[in-house]
């Protein structure tokens, strides 16, 4: 034996037991006896092997048996019971594994009483991005009217997470469970869809945001593309009965559209971000899934939407922070030395869409079972935006008011980093269709969003009395004002 591995052979044993060892180092050194060291090697590496197997399992039970969450705080789990075993797709968060209460009977029953609609003809929901900005108004608006709503969100940390986690609880507090769990995850969408006969999908969970899409490309594609055709794979292949896709695209495929209003029928083909064409991906892939499958599928795409409980990376949000705190902000002016403008959307009058496009989805046409389809199923796609482009100068004016402090503004040219000069939603389709009719004015948005904002950060403003100012609407007596405040407060907590 050649002397390193004769040192190799010494280490090994070295490890295998004390006494016996001292001993066989001795022999193994003097070099006499190397068919009994080769004999205990073996002996010691079985011995070593069991010892890891026997960690490995006691330390990493996840690993090896199914894990589903249930976090809305509502039940538990039933340790170790896991629903059925499953791989995990390499494109999931690895957020969903870390502090798992495992599926059983006790999660099952939490997962169909969510789900459950509490009225006679009421629908069940799947809403993915649940605890995200549109997916909790969703949720919390079909839950007040009676339907069944069961969430999902990977929860991942693209902004606050906590933030997250306080809508989370939101919805849980109205009976609403929002799972957390990863989109990519099909085998988890088979396991929901066998618990609850789904009549609908509203599938919002998705990378947003334009800009940073040049920062992780490959998070939309996991998200946008991948994410979405999971979904619609488990409900064209899996679900019985197929549910009714309702699903969240985006002003941003208009692109470099320059005719305005912006039109379900003009053109859509020069995406000028990648979140733009993933999006666009996306009601693509929703064409092929409806030709094929009989899946009914409607997109909605989506115009700026603000307001309470909204999401920090938007600058409404980000701008009304470093308003509070003093810090500059910068303000985009396209080229043609206009300021940027939104067709800012708010909240409520969204939350009004995606309910009207649910209730008018039409039925899939297609069985998972026989592969086949009936006939066509519905394909639609429409704007929901306010249709009245503001500047955003403008929106900073008035957040200015509201929070009672000037900006710190600085103006640059826009960066071509994605971002779009101006967007104005022509919501003509989808007014005939389900009476999508816009009312809030961003004055009147924003206010709403400040009410909250305020509560929220618990920051020391006198928003009543400052928002009544913007309104116009003179001081309010302490009486109007306490009334304005509970109105504020009822409304971002149902809307
Ligand atoms: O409708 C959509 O499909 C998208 O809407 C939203 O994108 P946008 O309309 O770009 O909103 P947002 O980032 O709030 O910028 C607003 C304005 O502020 C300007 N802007 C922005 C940042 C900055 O630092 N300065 C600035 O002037 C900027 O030039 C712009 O004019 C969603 O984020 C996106 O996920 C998607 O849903």
């Amino acid at each position: 034996m050649p002397a390193d591995a004769a040192a190799k052979g010494m280490k090994l044993e070295r490890y295998a037991s004390g006494a016996g060892a001292m001993l066989l180092l001795r022999r193994v050194a003097s070099g006499k006896v190397v068919s009994a060291s080769s004999h205990l090697l073996f002996r010691a590496t079985v011995l070593a092997t069991l010892a890891l197997v026997f960690l490995f399992t006691f330390h990493y039970p996840s690993l090896l048996s199914r894990s589903f969450t249930l976090s809305s705080g509502a039940g538990g789990g039933e340790g170790g019971a896991a629903a059925h075993a499953s791989h995990r797709s390499l494109l999931m968060s690895s957020s969903a594994s870390a502090a798992s209460v495992y599926g059983g009977a006790a999660w099952e029953k939490e997962v169909r009483r969510s789900a459950k609609p509490r009225k006679d003809g009421g629908i069940a929901v799947l809403v993915t991005g649940a605890a995200g900005f549109v997916g909790t108004h969703c949720s919390l608006a079909l839950r007040a009217r009676g339907d069944g709503v069961l969430g999902l969100d990977n929860f991942n940390a693209y902004y606050d997470p906590e933030l997250k986690r306080a809508r989370q609880r939101l919805l849980a507090g109205r009976g609403v469970l929002v799972l957390d769990a990863d989109i990519n995850d099909a085998l988890l969408l088979e396991k929901l869809f066998d618990l609850v006969p789904f009549t609908h999908v509203l599938h919002l969970a998705a990378q947003a945001g334009v800009r940073y899409a040049m920062e992780a490309p490959q998070t939309y594609v996991a998200s946008n593309v991948a994410g979405l055709v999971t979904v619609l794979e488990v409900a064209a292949k899996h679900a019985d009965p197929q549910p009714a896709i309702v699903w969240a695209s985006s002003s941003s495929v208009y692109g470099l559209n320059t005719d305005a209003p912006f039109s379900e029928e003009h053109r859509t083909d020069r995406p000028a971000s990648l979140y733009a064409a993933t999006k666009k991906a996306g009601e693509a892939i929703a064409h092929t899934y409806n030709h094929i499958y009989g899946l009914s599928i409607t997109g909605l795409r989506f115009f700026t939407v603000y307001g309470p409980w909204g999401r920090p990376d938007m600058a409404y949000f980000f701008f009304a922070k470093s308003i509070v705190s003093g810090e500059p902000i910068t303000l985009f002016r396209a080229a043609d030395g206009a300021d940027a403008r939104r067709d800012f959307t708010y909240i409520d009058d969204v939350v009004k869409g995606c309910l009207g496009a649910l209730d008018t989805s039409g039925k899939s046409t297609g069985s998972s079972k026989s592969g086949k389809k009936s006939g066509p199923a519905p394909l639609r796609v429409y704007n929901l935006g306010n249709t009245s482009p503001v500047p955003v100068t403008r929106m900073v004016a008035i957040l200015e008011k509201l929070l009672g402090k000037k900006a710190n503004k600085r103006i640059v040219a826009m960066p071509s980093n994605g971002d779009v000069p101006f967007t104005h939603a022509n919501v003509t389709h989808a007014a005939h269709d389900f009476g999508y009719r816009p009312t809030t004015s961003l004055d009147a948005g924003l206010r709403h969003f400040v009410d909250w904002f305020a509560d929220y950060y618990k920051l020391k403003l006198d928003v009543p009395k400052i928002a009544a100012k913007v309104a116009g609407a003179g001081k309010p007596s302490s009486s109007s004002a306490s009334k304005k405040k509970k109105k504020a407060a009822a409304m971002s907590a149902s809307s």
